[in-house]
């Protein structure tokens, strides 16, 4: 459950977001960018966006700021919606022209409610841009052959484009062997070794990229961040969002340090980046003291955190004292509506890319 809360520095973000309509000038930033951010002063601006695998393609991004303070918001649930929009008409576009509706499967096992929560959103997400969404739940007790059994039969069918294995698994099960059951071509979590493997090297290509990781880099893409030559810091060092998402930087060409449980000096080094991605899932751990006025900072935090108010007993931060960090940076992704709905538009993205891809469709 919730980690201890270093400070309340995080009350409702969205309260504070400015119609979508009024959009402002880079030039009223308090702070000169240490990145700069290539946006227009309109609300929605044409940007290339470059995705993981290279390829560019234009996008449409929005600027919104806070009222009281000087950083942008990155609006990941606007950019995601276009992105479901774009997935859309694509999938649309496939099944009219060879009959093919890309299909995702999810394999569930145990009854983790946050688990639960996350898979139906996904499933709610793949009927709204008409993708097919397949579901296995198993119980808590099955065992890893169980599990695997599922996963062959989803290799093997040929309307399933996309596998993903919702995590956590349960302790007894080894995650290893599961997730290298899942065929690559299928893995569209990006989750298997021969996928990140390939996204450690260079000059080689992943067939998918996580899909957290992907969506930050497409927030900053979006958003017309430039990261060639920056200073970017990522703070936390998972599988499934730290160590990719520093792979992906420095991909792009960035400068990356990892700040973890064992860095001496977390703070120093995190005030160095032009570019902050935090995944820790520490609520609050990042304050504003620890950014540099101007940096860009992506929040993949989703902590819970008591609050007798809200309606569920409980709300949402990130890893970022939002607050602080809208003061001292030039743009800020909040928590809940920043990389959450990412994730599961890229999902969405790679299965799409995988049905496509499997079926020679261009
Ligand atoms: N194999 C696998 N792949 C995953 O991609 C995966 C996983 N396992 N296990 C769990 C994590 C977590 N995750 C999230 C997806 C969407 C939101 C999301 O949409 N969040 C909303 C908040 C929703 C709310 O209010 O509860 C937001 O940030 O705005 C969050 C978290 C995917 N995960």
């Amino acid at each position: 459950m919730a980690p201890p809360v270093l400070s309340d520095c995080s009350a409702c973000a969205a309260t504070r977001f400015l119609p979508f309509r009024r959009a402002v000038s880079s030039e009223a930033f308090r702070f000169q960018p240490s990145v700069s951010l290539t946006l227009k002063p309109s609300s929605l601006i044409a940007v290339r966006s470059i995705s993981s695998d290279g390829r560019s393609s234009s996008a449409v991004s929005a600027v919104t700021m806070n009222a009281d303070t000087s950083a942008k918001v990155i609006d990941g649930k606007l950019v995601s919606k276009q992105i479901k929009d774009e997935v859309a008409e694509e999938v649309a576009r496939m099944k009219e022209a060879i009959g093919i509706v890309p299909g995702l499967a999810v394999i569930l096992v145990g009854s983790r409610k946050d688990s639960q929560t996350y898979v139906r959103s996904k499933k709610k997400a793949c009927e709204a841009v008409g993708i097919k969404s397949y579901e296995a739940n198993l119980p808590e007790d099955s065992t890893e052959e169980d599990v695997l059994k599922h996963i062959s039969a989803f290799n093997n069918d040929p309307s399933v484009h996309g596998i993903l294995v919702q995590l956590p698994l349960p302790r007894h099960m080894n995650e290893e062997t599961i997730l290298n059951a899942v065929s690559i071509e299928r893995d569209v979590d990006g989750f298997h070794p021969l996928n990140i493997g390939r996204l450690a090297m260079q000059g080689r290509y992943p067939l998918f990229v996580p899909c957290t990781p992907k969506g930050c880099m497409e927030l900053l893409h979006r958003y017309g961040v430039e990261i060639k030559g920056k200073r970017a810091v990522v703070i936390g060092r998972s599988n499934i969002v730290g160590m990719p998402a520093a792979l992906l930087l420095q991909k792009a060409n960035a400068t990356v340090s990892i700040v973890h449980s064992q860095t001496k000096n977390p703070e120093e080094i995190t005030r160095q980046a032009d570019i902050v991605i935090s995944a820790v899932g520490v609520a609050n751990l990042v304050r504003g003291s620890w950014i540099k006025p101007g940096a860009v900072v992506i929040d993949v935090g989703i902590n819970p955190v008591d609050d007798p108010e809200s309606p569920r007993g409980y709300r949402l931060v990130g890893d970022v004292c939002y607050e602080e960090a809208c003061e001292v940076a030039s743009a800020v992704t909040p928590v809940p509506g920043g990389v959450g709905p990412m994730t599961i538009a890229m999902l969405l993205s790679n299965t799409l890319e995988s049905a496509k891809r499997i079926h020679n469709f261009k």
